[in-house]
């Protein structure tokens, strides 16, 4: 870090909020970060970004208590500290957002924001007005436009991750950590979320901000700290460097190296269906049927579905949060029942009623809450593959494990997947390595047909970059793939075409090259 930029951020001779210095972790014998140097400025957002493993969530689970260091010191606002537990670093005013919000869902805004610290009268009871009063109070202080008695199961994604914001200020949290806040926002939303950091910012709380997305990170970061291989890279001022140098910095690599560029989509057969009935005809050939095909379908929570997905094609499913982009997605793969209307696969009527039916008709689904629904957390990851591989009724393989142990080598090195340490349980890998993992395990399938929720969500560039280049590759093999993203850049790099997903329907479609612009255009 250099000293103008720690002095600028600081103000001259005011302590940091935060500082650590030399901070030491291993597990298990293997050092994980290494002498980490890092300061953070009351009002300033300060972004950790690195690779999948880069050691991000076990420097912030030292700076909140979560993991106790092996060595380094840590002090806030100058005084030296050491925390025994998150509760012990929420107390000196630290507060983390995870990624998994803990707001209580059946509570209302107010309940929620003061939990457990409810306003009571003299006679004990909860004093609704008092409650009401202090939450509308500190909403209309964030900026924040929401009703105290709405409740939470209501809130849009966005809304409950502001809410949860609120909650740790409610607190007096005076450092704020959050874990990829963004994730699973879309660009709108994202926006909501950066007016409050700037508004908080101004208040004088310092934001520990971690992510992947750079975008982000340079529209609403201070500064930009590097960690690679546990030690700390580089720290600058947003103001004074470039995506191009943080990507470098991160990927230990010169500025500009290859690797680093989204792939350009390889043409594909047939980018719509009615092109490609015409050219089969012009061609002589039979018309060709979709893959993958949706007839009317309706669930609890869709209606009057229809859309078709030709073998060779990507179809983007977009939508705001809470729009039904999901419950496609459950619909087809047998995890919410398809009421009325028909789901086709190469033609023949299908009747999916579980997801082993669906994997058993060569289905794969990449759920959104891959960590949970996804992985055995106590197997390694070859055994973690092999097990989904296996549910294939394919017991011929099993007469080669070395081979398919080296297969799943080569499935993890194609995603990027750092698994230091053969046999080690998924457990302890990084986030980011575990959702490889769950991928990896849905590419080992024989599957025909890949629906993917929110892939990129945790994964860092080299894995997103190796994500679209396979789904790209899955697509040419002749198969289907629906991505649900809400990087609309994402959806427009790699899409045929995307499905404007609204109230459960079917709302319009665009063509290839509008563009992540013109997706949330049409969104609006
Ligand atoms: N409890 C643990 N036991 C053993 N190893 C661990 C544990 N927690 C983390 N690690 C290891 O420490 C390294 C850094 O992991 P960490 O989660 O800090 O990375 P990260 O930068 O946050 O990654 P991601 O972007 O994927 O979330 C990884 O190799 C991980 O496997």
């Amino acid at each position: 870090m250099t000293a103008a930029v720690d002095l600028a951020l600081s103000g001259a001779g005011a302590a940091p909020a935060l500082r650590a210095r030399g901070l030491r972790k291993g597990f298990d014998g293997n050092l994980v970060l290494d002498g980490v140097d890092f300061a953070l400025a009351a009002g300033e957002v300060h972004a950790v970004v690195g690779s999948n493993g880069a050691g991000k969530s076990t420097l912030v689970k030292l700076l909140n208590g979560c993991h106790q260091r092996d060595g380094g010191t840590l002090e806030l606002f100058g005084a030296a500290v050491n925390f025994s537990s998150p509760r012990a670093a929420g107390r000196a005013g630290i507060a983390m957002v995870y990624q998994e919000l803990s707001l209580i869902a059946s509570m209302s805004v107010a309940e929620n924001l003061f939990m457990a610290r409810w306003p009571c009268s003299a006679a004990g009871w909860l004093d609704e007005a008092a409650l009401a009063g202090a939450a509308r109070r500190l909403l209309a202080e964030l900026g924040i436009a929401l009703d105290p008695w709405r409740c939470v199961a209501e809130l849009s994604a966005a809304e409950q991750q502001l809410l949860e914001i609120a909650k740790a200020v409610a607190r007096q949290a005076r450092v704020l950590i959050l874990d990829e806040p963004t994730a699973a926002l879309s660009a709108r939303e994202s926006a909501l979320l950066f007016a409050l950091l700037r508004r908080l910012k101004g208040q004088g709380v310092a934001v520990v901000y971690i992510s992947h997305s750079l975008g982000d990170v340079f529209a609403v970061c201070d500064r930009v700290s590097v960690l690679r291989d546990g030690r700390m890279a580089s720290c600058a001022a947003v103001a004074a460097t470039s995506i191009a140098t943080v990507l470098a910095e991160m990927a230990g690599r010169p500025p500009g190296a290859a690797g680093q560029q989204r792939p350009q989509r390889a043409p594909r057969p047939a980018a719509a269906p009615v092109a490609a009935a015409a050219a089969d005809s012009a061609a002589g050939a039979a018309p060709r049927t979709p893959l993958l095909e949706l007839r009317n379908v309706a669930t609890a929570a869709l209606a009057d579905v229809s859309f078709a997905v030709y073998p060779g094609q990507v179809v983007g499913l977009a939508g705001l949060l809470g729009s039904g982009r999901s419950q496609i997605l459950a619909a087809i793969f047998g995890l919410a029942r398809v009421e009325s209307g028909q789901v086709l696969l190469a033609g023949a009527p299908v009747t999916i009623g579980t997801p082993r039916q669906a994997i058993g008709l060569g289905i794969v689904l990449l759920p959104e809450q891959r960590r949970r629904q996804g992985l055995a957390l106590e197997l390694d990851v070859a055994d973690n593959v092999l097990m989904a591989r296996h549910g294939q009724a394919r017991p011929w393989r099993w007469l080669v494990p070395e081979q398919e142990r080296r297969s799943v080598a080569a499935l993890a090195r194609r995603l990027g997947l750092r698994a230091d340490g053969a046999g080690r349980a998924v457990r302890y890998l990084s986030g980011g390595n575990q959702q490889k993992v769950v991928l990896a395990k849905c590419l080992s399938t024989p599957a025909r047909v890949m629906l993917l929720d929110e892939p990129m969500a945790g994964i860092d560039l080299q894995g997103k970059l190796a994500i679209l280049r396979i789904v790209d590759q899955f697509a040419a093999e002749g198969n289907a793939v629906l991505l649900v993203s809400s990087d609309y850049d994402d959806i427009a790099g790699v899409c045929d075409h995307t499905l404007l997903v609204r109230r459960g329907r079917i709302a319009g479609q665009l063509a290839a090259g509008q563009g992540a612009a013109g997706i949330l255009a049409a969104l609006q």
